[in-house]
């Protein structure tokens, strides 16, 4: 393991889909693919084998020999230091295109850490740490985010944990547990409504950013509940899905998957945070099976 956070092919052995990463194998309590780039999770699944993150089978990534060096569409991407295009920063930030070294790995765990350097530095002057946290369990995947401002002035920064959900048909799945919570809706200029329905369904594009959410939702497919997602230190809940229109004009997605994928993200989106030098900032999202 190395201690600059350049890409070094020979921590991350394996592959998927081409993208070098590490794939960790817990046996019973399930398995993970985990990108040098952007520490973005592609993969996990559980003691029932089933494939719980969506990844692009035409995603663009940077692989062993430089090329596609693209965001990574699908698993886990990292939204930092800025969420979508709410800045004038590169959208979503630099930290999903760059490699992150690995700290250290266990069976069913893993640590990566992206500094600043010269490519942070192109878009953002700051000092900063940022860490990422995987751990497999029964039935559960966590993911911890932190942040620390190395620096000698104070900063802000949005973020999010956009977490691509694999499913079978988005037509038959509906997500409880955001009733009565204000969201953002980006597909109508960010105006500010409340969700009425306590089931919601995905019959086309969906782009919201729920407001202060109970930080608990659960993916139900026909009254069985597939996923609970919760979060926490996150103040925002996105819930986007392109649709069959905006996917159309997606190209490193085959049009007809947004059938088969949900984000439901962990997002610092409406608010920035702020370090001051010194300064932590922690958030973390949970996948859990049923
Ligand atoms: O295509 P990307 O840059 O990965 O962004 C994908 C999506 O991310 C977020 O969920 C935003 O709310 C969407 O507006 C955006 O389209």
């Amino acid at each position: 393991m190395h201690s600059e956070s350049s890409f070094h092919p020979d921590d991350f052995p394996d592959t998927l889909q081409d993208l070098p990463g590490i794939r960790l194998d817990a046996g019973a309590v399930g398995q993970a693919f985990v990108a040098a780039q952007g520490a973005q999770v592609v993969s996990w699944h559980a003691a029932d084998g089933i494939e719980r993150l969506y990844l692009s089978p035409s995603t663009g990534g940077l692989t062993r020999d430089g090329r596609k060096a693209m965001p990574i569409r699908g698993g886990v991407p990292i939204c930092f230091p800025q969420f979508s295009d709410r800045g004038s920063m590169v959208k979503h930030g630099f930290a999903r295109n760059l490699p992150w070294r690995l700290d250290q790995r266990a069976q069913a765990s893993l640590t990566m850490t992206q500094r600043d350097g010269d490519a942070s530095r192109q878009h953002w002057p700051h000092a900063f740490e940022a860490q990422l946290s995987v751990r497999m369990e029964f039935g559960a995947l966590e993911i911890l985010f932190t942040v620390v401002n190395t620096d000698s002035v104070a900063f802000s920064f949005t973020t999010a944990l956009h977490t691509y959900l694999r499913v079978d048909d988005i037509r038959q799945i509906r997500l409880l547990g955001l009733e009565g919570v204000a969201y953002q809706d980006a597909t109508d200029g960010c105006k500010v409504k409340t969700q009425q329905e306590t089931a919601l369904s995905i019959p086309a594009e969906v782009d919201r950013v729920y407001l202060n959410p109970p930080g608990i939702v659960r993916m139900v497919e026909q009254d069985r509940s597939l996923l609970t997602i919760s979060q926490q230190g996150f103040c925002d809940t996105v819930v986007w899905n392109p649709g069959p229109d905006r996917a159309r004009m997606l190209a490193d997605m085959p049009d007809e998957d947004w059938l088969h994928m949900l984000c439901v993200e962990a997002a610092c989106a409406s608010a920035a945070v702020t370090l001051a030098p010194g300064e932590r900032w922690e958030g973390s999202q949970r996948l859990c099976v049923g």
